[in-house]
């Protein structure tokens, strides 16, 4: 099959076009340490991130950005609250499909992926063993090795062994073989922390090429502003909670039930969780004005 079919194939178990969507609502997570001690590390997070998506995470250290990824990924389960990806609560199904849901839809590329390389064998090579767990039928939608390669732009890197390559370029193949298998979800916890500035920026290119020729919904944990800036949708986190979004280059708060901004409750029907404000301070006094960003489904914000 050639890459341009199995683009225009559309969604099947592994080899799906589009990206899919995640929600939070009402999201808490409690980590409790081996003292016995209870740290609240989520508190209410209410958030909507559409199919193909990019969003970046970011937030002061301790804030919860982490352990937000971790519960989209299914590494651990939400203390209360729902979390619905690809329009399933992951909070609530059994071990195994949770196991099925981290091989087949979600993709998490952890700091240092790189060393989980197999280090004598080529790029082609390591995303062939990456597939190894996969149905054949699964294997045979999905774009060759070497197309896959060729579609991200690493098709240098085909015949490479890992062990001749840069850090650089070890990390971009350890991209390539972790949306191998054709997750719609795409996690990167802090993917350029370890490289150099040519080598971050060549990284931040390779995920927004996933995104545009994959489909695959992005979310980034960064503490690097100028990454950040290069993601069209950014949220703050500050303690547990979502405290400001970004969108189309402005910074505007956002009201939760418990969260950041807290307004009058008659005004609740104009303000719901999760709308963007802005203040506007005047002689008269201070005035919020609701922002209306792009609607869940448009990619453009
Ligand atoms: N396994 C754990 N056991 C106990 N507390 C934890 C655990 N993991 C995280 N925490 C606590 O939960 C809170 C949120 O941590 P988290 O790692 O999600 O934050 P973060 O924003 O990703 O931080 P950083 O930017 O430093 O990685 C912090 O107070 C942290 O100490």
């Amino acid at each position: 099959m050639s890459v341009d079919s199995w683009v225009s194939a559309g969604s099947t178990a592994v080899g799906r076009r589009t990206g899919i969507a995640v929600r939070c609502q009402n999201v808490v997570h409690i980590y409790t340490t081996l003292a016995g001690h209870d740290v609240v590390a989520l508190r209410g997070v209410n958030l909507d991130i559409a199919p193909g998506e990019q969003v970046a995470l970011l937030g002061p250290s301790g804030s919860g950005k982490s352990t937000l990824l971790g519960l989209f990924g299914g590494l651990q389960r939400a203390s209360a609250g729902k979390v619905v990806v690809d329009g399933i609560d992951i909070s609530r199904i059994p071990e195994s499909e949770l196991t099925r849901l981290r091989a087949g839809k979600v993709a998490s590329l952890l700091q240092g992926a790189r060393r989980n390389l197999l280090t004598y064998a080529s790029a082609a090579g390591n995303v062939e063993f990456a597939r190894r767990g996969l149905a054949p039928a699964d294997v045979r939608e999905l774009p060759s090795p070497r197309q896959l390669l060729d579609l991200l732009g690493l098709g240098e890197l085909t015949d490479k062994p890992v062990n001749a390559m840069s850090g650089g370029e070890q990390q971009r193949v350890a991209l390539a073989v972790t949306v191998s298998s054709g997750a719609g979800l795409l996690l990167c916890d802090e993917p350029t922390s370890q490289l150099g500035h040519a080598d971050r920026d060549t990284m931040v290119d390779l995920i927004q090429r996933v995104n545009a020729e994959l489909g695959t919904t992005v979310v980034i944990v960064t503490h690097d502003p100028d990454i950040a800036s290069r993601i069209p949708r950014r949220i703050t986190i500050r303690n547990g909670r979502i405290g400001s979004e970004g969108v189309h280059g402005r910074d505007y708060a956002v009201i939760d039930q418990d969260g950041a901004v807290h307004l009058p409750e008659e005004w609740a029907d104009d303000y719901p969780p999760g709308s963007l404000v802005e203040f506007e301070e005047t002689e008269d006094g201070f005035f919020v004005r609701r922002v209306d960003v792009s609607p869940p489904g448009d990619h453009g914000r």
